[in-house]
């Protein structure tokens, strides 16, 4: 919550200008000249001052220095009637955040603000360093760092945050952080789990009630809202707040103002709200079982936490981190950490996220008995046998499996019957000796050479018929004759400029000295189908599934594998 100084000596403006501040959930403060100004700034902290350059003892304008000198230090918002380049020159040089025009659009009045509050919430503190206090908040990812820094921005104000993120992200532990940041840190943080609140008592939980409100309400009681006064009140799974509880307590933040049940008059409490959900509140309003008003007020600032999947390098110090506070906790000397269960923990996809983390690292040190290191063996099946699967999965969808009662030389010899149906045809031309194609006899005409005498059929120059394009897909690139018989290289019509990358693969072909061993050479084929697909493609995945018939994880994998780039 910033504190808003509006000096200007017209009260009409003054009054619609400071009502928008506070609306946005800032204070605000107004006076009439450049001496009230200066008095109010010698009591009070001020962040920002809107200042008009005409006023009844002074210019604005050349007031700027000693205003940035106020207690606060604030930024300071020109505001004229009568805007000039040298006037907006000027108001910068002395030292100012903006020059606005008064006449402007609300959005243009507050924008400077909303930045210039931003700006003072990130920026570093003498020693250089940003100031926040992370209250348990491990991890220092890109999307962590991106979430502090909004944590930042919220604390620095009143406004309603809301928190997005999937089952134990960590939504409650950064709605701590940005009421530990606030100015509302000395006072209480209420959490209300919405998804757990019976619908019958709600009022009563929420609200409080009088004695004898109700069978069962031998006492008054307070209730949380009127407990968040001057702290926060966290509505977790605000998603599951009722239709009829949602209107109500729309009111309850519009005026802060709420009747305990059973109670003739009304109460106030000042709180700031924070609410989170794992739900998509849009979707939910679309459908009408969620109140569009209340999400406009609730979402003034929103944080999406990303899910431990997407922020693996956070793991290791999470790990480290709660391995060491679980062998505490059970009285057990500090363990070390495995590699390998550190390479699991990346792979697995954690769809409970920093929660799972925990409870399966609790399962872990107490599996792990009196081993002074954790190892993935002590990890829970269910995790080992997602990783196993897919690592099987992936083997199997890269290498077609080779049935085991026939032994290694039946199957080699069934990979050349597969490649009986594919021919490799050399070019004559030396240019061309460097480009061999693979051609399927049923390949449409168009995909297909014309016969012609220099094209050599070399019977074991063969490859696994499945390691290759399928027939009447894109396979290398088509040759043409010309009329001179000599054979040319043709670009697909579709891809005239593409150049079609090549291999050395013709002369592993050519002869039983120069034969490469069997995996080495579907290798750079692959590679080649890869990089030549990639290039038709024109780098664009979504076009190279599309010729390739590959999905689009699996054609990652390849391109990953054969380091083949985009
Ligand atoms: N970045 C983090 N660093 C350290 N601990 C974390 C972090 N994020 C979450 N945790 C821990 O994970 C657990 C779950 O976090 P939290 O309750 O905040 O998740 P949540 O998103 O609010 O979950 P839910 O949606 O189920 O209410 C807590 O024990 C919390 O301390």
């Amino acid at each position: 919550m910033a504190r808003v100084l509006i000096v200007d000596n017209d009260p009409v403006f003054s009054e619609t200008l400071s009502s928008i501040v506070t609306g946005l959930g800032h204070r605000s403060k107004q006076v009439k000249s450049l001496n009230e100004a200066f008095a109010s700034g010698r009591k009070h902290d001020t962040d920002i001052v809107y200042l008009n350059t005409q006023l009844p003892d002074g210019n604005g304008l050349l007031a700027i220095a000693q205003f940035n000198a106020m207690r606060g230090h604030p930024e300071i918002i020109v505001m004229t009637g009568t805007p000039t380049p040298d006037g907006a020159e000027k108001a910068i040089r002395n030292g100012a955040w903006d020059y606005v025009e008064k006449q402007s659009t609300v959005d243009r009045m507050v924008l400077p603000l909303i930045r210039a509050i931003d700006y003072r919430g990130k920026r570093p503190t003498k020693n250089g360093a940003v100031k926040l206090k992370r209250g348990g908040i491990i991890g220092n990812s890109a999307g962590i760092k991106k979430c502090l820094s909004l944590v930042a921005e919220a604390a620095s104000s009143d406004a309603s945050a809301l928190l997005l993120g999937e089952t134990g992200v960590g939504k409650e532990v950064f709605a701590r952080a940005i009421h530990e940041n606030s100015l509302r840190a000395t006072g209480p943080f209420v959490a209300v789990d919405c998804a757990s609140m019976s619908r019958t008592l709600a009022s009563s939980i929420l609200f409080g009630h009088r004695k004898g409100a109700f069978t069962g309400a031998d006492k008054d009681r307070e209730g949380l809202v009127a407990q968040a006064n001057n702290g926060t009140l966290f509505l977790d799974e605000v998603g599951e707040l009722p239709l009829a509880m949602q209107k109500i307590f729309l009111r309850v933040l519009q005026e802060h103002r709420f009747r305990p049940v059973g109670a003739r008059t009304e109460k106030t409490s000042d709180f700031r709200l924070i609410c989170a959900t794992n739900r998509d509140l849009d979707e939910m309003v679309a459908r009408g079982t969620f109140r569009s008003d209340l999400l406009f007020r609730i979402r003034t600032v929103v944080m999406a936490l990303p899910p431990l999947r997407d922020r693996a390098d956070d793991l290791p110090k999470l790990i480290e981190h709660y391995v060491k506070q679980l062998c505490g906790k059970y009285g057990m000397p500090a363990k070390g950490i495995s590699p390998d269960l550190l390479d699991i923990a990346k792979k697995y996809p954690w769809p409970g996220n920093v929660r799972e983390l925990i409870h399966t690292l609790e399962r872990a040190v107490l599996a792990s008995k009196d081993t002074p290191k954790i190892f993935s063996r002590h990890l829970p099946d269910h995790i080992r046998i997602n990783i196993a699967r897919a690592a099987a999965d992936r083997t199997q969808r890269e290498e077609p499996p080779i049935p085991l009662h026939k032994g290694a030389s039946c199957a080699i010899s069934d990979a050349e019957q597969g490649l009986d149906n594919y021919t490799v045809r050399l070019a004559s031309s030396p240019k061309e000796q460097t480009r061999p194609r693979l051609v399927h006899p049923q390949s449409p005409p168009s995909l297909r050479p014309n016969a012609e005498p220099n094209s050599v059929g070399i019977s074991n120059n063969k490859v696994h018929s499945s390691e290759l394009p399928r027939q009447g897909e894109h396979s290398l690139a088509a040759p043409i004759s010309s009329q001179s018989g000599t054979e040319h290289y043709r670009q697909d019509s579709a891809y005239p400029d593409k150049k079609i990358g090549n291999s050395a693969i013709a002369d592993t072909l050519s002869s039983p000295d120069s034969i490469k061993p069997f995996f080495e050479f579907r290798d750079e084929i692959f590679t080649q189908y890869l990089q030549n697909l990639m290039t038709l493609a024109d780098g664009k995945v979504a076009t190279a599934c599309k010729l390739s018939g590959l999905s689009r994880s699996y054609l990652y994998d390849l391109l990953k594998k054969y380091t083949v780039k985009k």
